[in-house]
């Protein structure tokens, strides 16, 4: 049954939503809500069953079971021409023998509209994308960069209440990627409308959405703000999938004040905590890479990792260093100076209680 409409009424809404291709489900027990005019971005590895969900957001796949609504009312069963959402992807299937004015009116044409209103609709949405100079020119005389917007405008066109994105950035090059991101969400707050994206890029997924969904092999693992997910993954999934981070694996040996101490293989780590499991529970001790530090060697304390220099990159503003600890854990420490040390040699790093954060690992 439809939930009753209010100002509140989320644009959409997930319930249980499942896809099974006969034994094998691909979008498994998903329970989301997207708020009014929301910015949500769906990333996780190739085969996580993105692009699934998406086309049954979309209506060009049927759920095995579970509800969808939007704006309030059950479309679960509503046909892909009758759902109010639009679908823009990479490969911009635009029409070639038709001018980009064509293009954007083209979801228009197909139902009966003054030809005035077309006109008028085409060039505000024209405007809105930045394409105001080139509608007369052909498809194949445009830029990627553009034919993405001409694909976007022809969307937007029809006013739908959701928009939703499959990669559409992934055909561009990497600066006018980041061009675009900035325009959409321009677009997207001007509009107020919802925005849907699924993404293979954490960068994209980071800097534009309100909120970000991780996906793992057809569930949801976290859907928190970027900055929350990134500095806290509730995870170890998403602990390994987002950003640049370090796992220990230990059990919690001792519960201090605001603090505990965990037993890992190559040592003791002091977290800084509010909330501690208790002791002997399985857990990870995660530290983001950029926060770790060198510390000075021959001097003891809390949180110091004796290791051994692997390797090293130089990614211009910073220097990623690679250390062995003496149980073989792997530790990424990103750094803006150079290091005195040589490849094999030892090398130590050092994180504060208070930038490292606890997620349960297997019982
Ligand atoms: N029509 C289909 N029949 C059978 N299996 C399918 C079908 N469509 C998708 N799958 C399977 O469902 C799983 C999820 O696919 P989906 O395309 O949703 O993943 P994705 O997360 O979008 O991946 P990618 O990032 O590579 O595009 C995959 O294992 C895929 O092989």
């Amino acid at each position: 049954m439809a939930a009753a409409m209010t100002t509140t009424t989320p644009d959409l809404e997930l319930l249980s939503i499942t896809k099974q291709f006969d034994t094998f489900t691909a979008v498994d027990s998903i329970n989301l809500k997207v708020g009014r005019g929301e910015f949500v971005a769906i990333m996780g590895p190739s085969g996580c069953g993105k692009t699934t969900l998406l086309r049954i957001l979309a209506g060009l796949e049927t759920a095995s079971s579970g509800q969808l609504y939007i704006r309030g009312k059950d479309v679960s069963d509503v046909p892909v021409n009758q759902r109010s959402t639009r679908l823009v992807w990479q490969n911009y299937a635009l029409f070639p023998h038709l001018d980009v004015a064509g293009n954007i009116a083209f979801g228009l044409t197909l139902k009966p509209h003054d030809k005035a209103v077309v006109a008028g609709k085409v060039k505000a949405m024209a405007e809105l994308v930045g394409l105001s100079d080139l509608m007369g020119r052909k498809i194949s005389q445009l830029s990627g960069g553009q034919k993405q917007r001409v694909a976007l405008a022809r969307a937007l066109v029809t006013e739908p209440e959701i928009l939703l994105l499959d990669e559409p950035l992934s055909a561009l090059d990497a600066h006018l990627r980041i061009r675009m991101q900035g325009e959409l969400r321009r677009i997207q707050q001007q509009l107020g409308m919802a925005f849907i994206y699924v993404t293979h890029n954490q960068v994209e997924a980071f800097s534009m959405a309100d909120r970000v969904v991780v996906m793992n092999k057809g569930r949801i693992e976290q859907i928190d703000a970027p900055e929350e997910m990134y500095a806290r993954p509730k995870t170890e999934f998403v602990a390994r999938f987002v950003g640049t981070n370090n796992l220990f694996a230990g059990r919690i040996q001792e519960v201090g004040q605001g603090h505990v101490i965990v037993h890992c293989a190559h040592g003791q780590l002091v977290v800084s905590t509010d909330d501690p499991p208790p002791i002997g529970a399985s857990v990870f001790v995660v530290v983001q890479a950029d926060k770790l530090t060198p510390a000075p060697t021959g001097v003891a304390g809390e949180n110091r990792l004796d290791a051994t220099l692997r390797g090293r990159e130089y990614a211009g503003s910073h220097n990623i260093y690679l250390l062995d600890l003496v149980d073989g854990t792997e530790v990424k420490m990103t750094v803006p100076q150079v290091l005195p040390v040589e490849i094999n040699q030892s090398a130590t790093a050092w994180f504060s209680p208070a930038n490292a954060s606890l997620i349960r690992g297997a019982a």
